[in-house]
């Protein structure tokens, strides 16, 4: 018989509110509205010297230093081929192409994301990949499977499974 172990975090505090539109079916832009976000990561792994895959404590805070990061913020993709997102020194401005509706917010209330569109599948990739980045720096090895679920709206999840090659 074999055995594997994981750790889940599904922590209450593991929220952030943010805004964001995201595009569907093509060319149909939402209209911008936020929402109560809340993250759970699952990670797997062999047991250390101390029976644990990963201390909750290390997870749980680098963690929280990612969902901080998407706290109060204004979500953008850098990379919709619909959606133009320019920087400049103090303000993004935003332009759906295909009917020309601009936004322009400032700078430091934006979250420009490496992603084509914010949906919860793909916050839930960048969210693991930081938390892979930030945990390897933190423990110095690298975590081989970890799965990262973002809740937009009391049950509408978003999932992204991350497993090393
Ligand atoms: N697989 C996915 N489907 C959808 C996503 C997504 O990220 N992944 N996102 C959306 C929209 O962002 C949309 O805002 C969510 O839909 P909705 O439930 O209508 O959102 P509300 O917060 O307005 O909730 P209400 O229940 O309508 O108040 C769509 N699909």
């Amino acid at each position: 018989m074999s055995e594997t172990y994981r750790i889940r975090l599904d922590k209450e505090h593991h929220v952030f509110a943010a805004a964001h539109f995201i595009t569907f079916a093509g060319d149909i832009c939402e209209r911008l509205h936020g929402h109560n976000y809340r993250v759970a990561v699952e990670i797997a792994g062999p047991l250390d010297e101390n029976s644990y895959v990963i201390d909750f404590i290390a997870a749980r805070d680098e963690l929280h230093a990612i969902t901080d990061q998407l706290d109060h913020r204004m979500l953008l993709p850098d990379s919709h081929p619909l959606i133009k997102v320019v920087p400049d020194e103090k303000e993004v401005r935003v332009t759906f192409t295909p009917d020309g509706r601009r936004w322009i917010f400032p700078l430091g209330d934006c979250l420009i994301l490496p992603v084509p569109n914010t949906t919860a599948e793909l916050l839930a990739r960048w969210i693991g990949e930081q938390l892979r980045t930030r945990l390897a720096a933190r423990l110095g090895w690298q975590i081989d499977w970890l799965q990262v679920a973002v809740d937009e709206n009391h049950g509408q999840i978003g999932i992204c499974e991350l497993t090393s090659k």
